[in-house]
């Protein structure tokens, strides 16, 4: 069974990966996902450009049932140099992408410079879930501020680059986003990021349960997969096909990457349920992939990715 995808050169013996935050903030975490045996590549801790602590705890918090996750992290992340030194000391292994979430364009714009200019060999993930100017939303949500960072990053930028969204919920969003990313030669878009704003409540105290604003944060897991499959869709139907898609959102069976992979993703990543079950959570969710595609009688990804059927 063929479980391989590839996206601008890069070929990836398994189709999964962790999603950016989760098991990716220190070496050692890094580490456990290049090294299981059922991911395809690691995605660093979204990097700014110097070290940051992020929110006071309680910030991350796992709902019951695995219903997913709600974090205010707060971009906690060693700081640009670390992953730097990280990947050109472990890219031979397996590809790897480098998440920069800078906290302006300026700073986005100069860790991409370093990038370039350095001996770093594998794929970059721009973060546009990172703050934009006061006042105005996340950057993936405003569309001029995403237009103006890709036009300045690509007039530069030669190496593998992609973008991380947050879901959109009109289909209108869908076109428009699609018509800007479309204007540009980016390797891959990386879609979803967590729900955000969500606000979970704690049955006994009456109380919110993440510390940072006011008990809002990013939600993931079960709670999110239908919105990551409408927009891993979405966005297959409307982007180039040079223009490859890694699923993100709502992943906890081998099911939902099937999902992900008939919706159109090339790859797919894995966040809450990697932070609930851990590493071992790749090998689990390869074996129930495996076990659907053989029932399917597929031999390969390639069979059904993007053959979601509807009803005519
Ligand atoms: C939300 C930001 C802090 C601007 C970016 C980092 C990030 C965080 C985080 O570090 O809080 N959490 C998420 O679920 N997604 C993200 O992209």
């Amino acid at each position: 069974m063929n479980l391989t995808a590839t996206i601008a050169g890069f070929n990836f013996e398994h189709v999964m990966l962790n999603a950016a935050g989760v098991m990716c903030q220190t070496a050692e975490e890094l580490d456990s996902v290049l090294a299981s045996a059922h991911t395809g590549a690691v995605v660093t801790k979204s990097a700014t450009t110097n070290l940051r602590p992020g929110n006071p705890a309680p910030r991350y918090y796992e709902l019951p049932n695995t219903l997913g996750t709600i974090n205010s992290m707060g971009l906690p992340n060693e700081g640009f140099d670390y992953y730097m030194d990280y990947v050109t000391k472990k890219q031979s292994q397996k590809p790897i992408f480098f998440s920069i979430a800078g906290l302006s364009k300026q700073e986005n714009l100069d860790m991409l410079h370093q990038l370039q200019d350095s001996e770093f060999s594998g794929l970059v993930e721009l973060n546009l879930s990172c703050p934009n100017v006061p006042g105005k939303p996340q950057t993936a949500y405003d569309f001029e501020a995403t237009q103006a960072i890709l036009t300045e990053a690509f007039a530069f930028f030669k190496k593998p680059l992609g973008v991380k969204l947050p879901p959109y919920f009109d289909i209108v969003h869908f076109d428009d986003i699609a018509n800007i990313l479309n204007q540009f030669p980016l390797a891959f878009v990386n879609t979803i990021n967590s729900i955000g704003n969500g606000l979970v409540i704690d049955d006994d105290t009456d109380t919110v349960v993440i510390k940072p604003k006011g008990g809002f944060g990013g939600i993931g897991g079960t709670l999110v997969k239908a919105t990551a499959l409408a927009n891993v869709r979405a966005l297959r139907l409307r982007l180039n096909p040079e223009i490859k898609i890694i699923g993100t959102g709502g992943v906890t069976s081998g099911r939902d990457v099937y999902d992900h992979i008939l919706c159109g993703a090339d790859l797919v990543e894995v966040g809450s349920q990697l932070a609930i079950e851990g590493v071992a959570v790749f090998e689990r969710l390869e074996r129930e992939l495996a076990d659907i595609i053989t029932k399917k009688g597929y031999s390969s990804l390639a069979e059904f990715r993007g053959q979601l059927k509807v009803i005519a």
